[in-house]
């Protein structure tokens, strides 16, 4: 493993498929010109809207959502996550929310399925039944290990809050927890930057967090903050509440110092 930039991208993505590729095609140009080598979109990055759109456009947001993090994995010659994106499941008319990793020569390196869902009323009106759309992935993330840019471990959004998760990445080796996410306004100014900074310090890894921001949809507001942070729980980088980047390094030697600081993962019981 080697140093080198990551980049946590953050967008305002719409229903619309096409215009929320072409805002993901900036943003990515924009992160390669400074550097990164690892390059995050975040959870809905190509639609986000009703979930009965989202349904009755289902293969196409999944071909096309597909076909350009190959492309521009190629083209900018990087290593791309599509933090989640609808892909059909045959039997049922449901979607699997699906992150992809891909490589700079257009190869897909991980692919994982959601496996918890948003079914929640959040206080402030808004109501979430994800489990109405989404089937539910039925295996835990495994880790891709990069000769390069170390070992990855996949997460998506709503993840976040649930510790073993990242336990199981991390005890499989992970350097970088990936949580790509779609977090609401309401819960994101309480909970986000701190859940990060858990699953972060808990495992001694580095937290890559690309995020959606704004007002996407009718009276969906997200949070924003895309960030990355360091194996010690350190913000390195904060993308704020406009579309952007955060972008940061990541070092095999800063996850070394803090793991010999602070050894807990070697001291689990359980
Ligand atoms: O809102 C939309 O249209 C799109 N959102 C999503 O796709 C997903 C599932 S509904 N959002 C989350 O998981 C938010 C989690 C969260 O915010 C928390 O855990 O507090």
């Amino acid at each position: 493993m080697k140093s080198y930039l990551a980049a946590a991208i953050q967008m305002t993505s719409v229903p619309d498929l096409q215009k929320n590729l072409d805002q993901a095609e900036e943003l990515i140009d924009l992160a390669v010109r400074q550097g990164a080598e690892l390059v995050g979109l975040p959870e809905n990055f190509s639609f986000m809207g009703e979930e009965k759109d989202k349904i009755a456009q289902g293969i196409a947001i999944a071909q096309a959502t597909e076909t350009f993090l190959h492309q521009m994995a190629q083209r900018f010659q990087v290593t791309i996550l599509g933090g989640g994106f609808p892909i059909p499941v045959n039997s049922n008319g449901k979607v699997y929310n699906t992150a992809l990793l891909v490589s700079p020569n257009g190869q897909e390196l991980a692919r994982y399925r959601k496996v918890h869902l948003f079914d929640v009323n959040v206080p402030d009106g808004n109501t979430y039944q994800e489990s109405s759309t989404v089937m539910a992935g039925q295996e835990l993330p495994s880790v891709y290990s990069s000769p390069d840019l170390g070992k990855i471990g996949l997460s998506i959004c709503y993840d976040v809050r649930f510790p073993e998760l990242y336990r199981h990445l991390s005890s499989h080796g992970a350097d970088v927890l990936f949580i790509p996410a779609a977090f609401t306004a309401f819960t994101g100014k309480d909970h986000w930057q701190v859940l990060l900074q858990s699953r972060a310090i808990e495992n001694t890894c580095y937290v890559i967090a690309p995020a959606q921001t704004g007002n996407n949809y009718h009276r969906r507001q997200t949070h924003g903050h895309a960030m990355i942070i360091d194996p010690w729980g350190v913000i390195l980088a904060d993308a704020g509440e406009k579309p952007g980047v955060a972008i940061a390094e990541i070092k095999p030697t800063r996850l070394e110092q803090v793991r010999r600081q602070m050894p807990s993962l070697q001291h689990r019981v359980f």
